[in-house]
């Protein structure tokens, strides 16, 4: 039976609240990975724990790294993770850069997750399952083909659409083996489910791949190139890059936990080659996530306030504070510690800025504010929107208009030529983003249901409940 549509309860007034998301998607995953390649156990503190970081951690585990979970660090009131590495003797991973002598391997503890997952029964071939997560299905091909393991790529039907080719070619180019129903054929685009193996190892250096369709094909191949024996020339050649912050974190993470990373040229990057220091980290909240909330305030003219902003980040959520504002809400900083501010946004009259571009993960939110605009919002470069969770161009016109509205799609993305005018179901495509786009509609428009709210798992578990905190009364400050 399908799931029961989710009632998205309405503000009957100007929201006043003050929220604390979880742990940034593309941080943790990024730093998941880099741990498993790490020279020993690496702590991840403050993970996100959701669907995608889950997929993240099983395919880990299913190549041999092993997974103790901290639900509340050091009593920080933060959860942590630490990863002991790719075991050696796992296969490529010993050579050239061979372990540390001292490093543990990968003893079994309490809460220690083993490393039986994922074994194709009797095949011998390891499976990953990319469920709906980009950051799975194009991140862990290249660790698989380090790891020296025959390993099966599947995922969810949606994600069976979603391209693969350039991750695919590129690492044939290095070398690797890609077989299976979903693997390309010169020159054309690949899906999943397929297979990488590497029983030579990798044994190029430079490749040249068409990253248009995903920033994450870049960042997929970098992430796992300071493993590889001679590093990796990664150029990109065809239309531009899109999220290119993305790559910009990608680029950061690496040099944080001491890769060596440089862009010699435009379009064209460089990781060389060598072992990754084990690490600690923190991760920064998700600021994509953030964005739901933070329009609450915008839609309803209340008041959000969110502390633990980051004065500096990579994440594409960084955008808010520019984005708020050119839709008319006002965006305070106030000073909190050496590194972060709390943000505080307050809603006004809202407005267009009339063309919005390059917001890539967030668009599904900016949508939402465009959608109760009286005037027209054009959206451009996100045409690789339709290669999201869903296609997201045919699903935010379809369900704006669904709403009573008007949009329609362009080449490079779509515009929202007239506001929303009633609730009714909004359908989430098994997409977060598309869920919490109604959520954010369902504040202002009376009778917003969303169909399978359930989604939202997939970046926020929390989403319903952190969505009813939002609502629930603040207690008046005694005198
Ligand atoms: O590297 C990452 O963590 C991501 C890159 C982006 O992918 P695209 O370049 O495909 O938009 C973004 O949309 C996605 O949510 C996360
Ligand atoms: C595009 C997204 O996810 P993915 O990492 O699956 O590409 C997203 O979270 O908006």
């Amino acid at each position: 039976m399908p799931p029961q549509p989710w009632p998205a309860p309405r503000a009957g007034a100007p929201l006043r609240a003050e929220v604390t998301v979880p742990g940034s998607k593309s941080l943790t995953n990024r730093y998941l990975l880099l741990a498993a390649l790490a020279d020993g156990p690496s702590l991840v503190i403050n993970p996100l724990h959701s669907r995608d970081s889950r997929l993240m951690l099983d395919a880990l585990a299913a190549l041999g790294c092993t997974v103790e979970h901290f639900p509340d660090w050091e009593n920080s009131g933060v959860p942590a993770v630490r990863i002991s590495p790719l075991p050696a003797g796992s296969g490529r991973l010993d050579s050239p850069h061979s372990r540390r002598a001292d490093s543990p391997g990968f003893a079994v503890g309490d809460g220690v997750e083993g490393t039986e997952e994922g074994t194709g029964e009797g095949t011998g071939e390891l499976r990953i399952d990319c469920g709906l997560a980009g950051t799975v299905m194009r991140f862990m091909p290249a660790v698989a083909a380090l790891s020296g393991a025959r390993v099966h790529f599947d995922g969810d039907p949606e994600a069976r659409v979603r391209p693969m080719g350039a991750v695919q070619h590129g690492l044939r180019d290095l070398g690797v083996e890609i077989t299976g129903p979903g693997a390309p054929a010169p020159g054309q685009e690949g899906h999943l489910p397929f297979t990488v193996q590497a029983p030579q190892g990798i044994t190029g250096d430079q490749i040249t791949i068409d990253a248009s369709a995903s920033s994450q094909f870049v960042s997929g191949l970098l992430l796992a190139a300071a493993r590889m024996p001679h590093g990796l020339t990664l150029r990109h050649v065809g239309e531009s890059v899109p999220s290119l912050e993305h790559v910009e974190m990608t680029l950061q993470v690496l040099t944080e936990v001491g890769v060596q990373v440089s862009s010699p040229a435009k379009h064209t990057w460089r990781v060389e080659p060598g072992e990754i220091p084990a690490f600690s980290v923190r991760v920064e909240p998700d600021l994509s996530n953030a964005g739901p909330f933070l329009c609450a305030a915008a839609v309803t003219g209340g008041e959000v306030s969110m502390r633990g902003w980051p004065i500096t980040s990579t994440q594409i959520g960084r955008r808010w504070t520019e984005l708020l504002p050119a839709f008319g809400a006002e965006v305070i900083t106030e000073p909190e510690t050496a590194t972060t501010v709390t943000l505080r946004v307050r809603g006004a009259q809202l407005r267009t800025p009339g063309t919005v571009d390059g917001t890539a993960e967030l668009t599904p939110t900016v949508a939402a504010l465009a959608a109760l605009c009286h005037e027209p919002t054009r959206f451009t470069s996100v045409g690789h929107l339709r290669g999201h969770e869903t296609d997201r161009i045919a699903a935010l016109v379809a369900e704006i208009r669904r709403l009573g509205g008007s949009a329609e799609e362009t080449e490079d993305g779509f515009k929202v030529t007239a506001p929303v005018t009633h609730g009714g179901l909004v359908r989430s495509y098994a997409d977060h983003r598309m869920a919490t786009f109604g959520a954010v509609l369902g504040l202002v428009l009376e009778g917003v249901e969303v169909e399978d709210i359930s989604c939202t798992a997939k970046t926020m578990p929390d989403f319903p409940q952190l969505w009813a905190g939002l609502l629930a009364p603040v207690p008046e400050a005694r005198p």
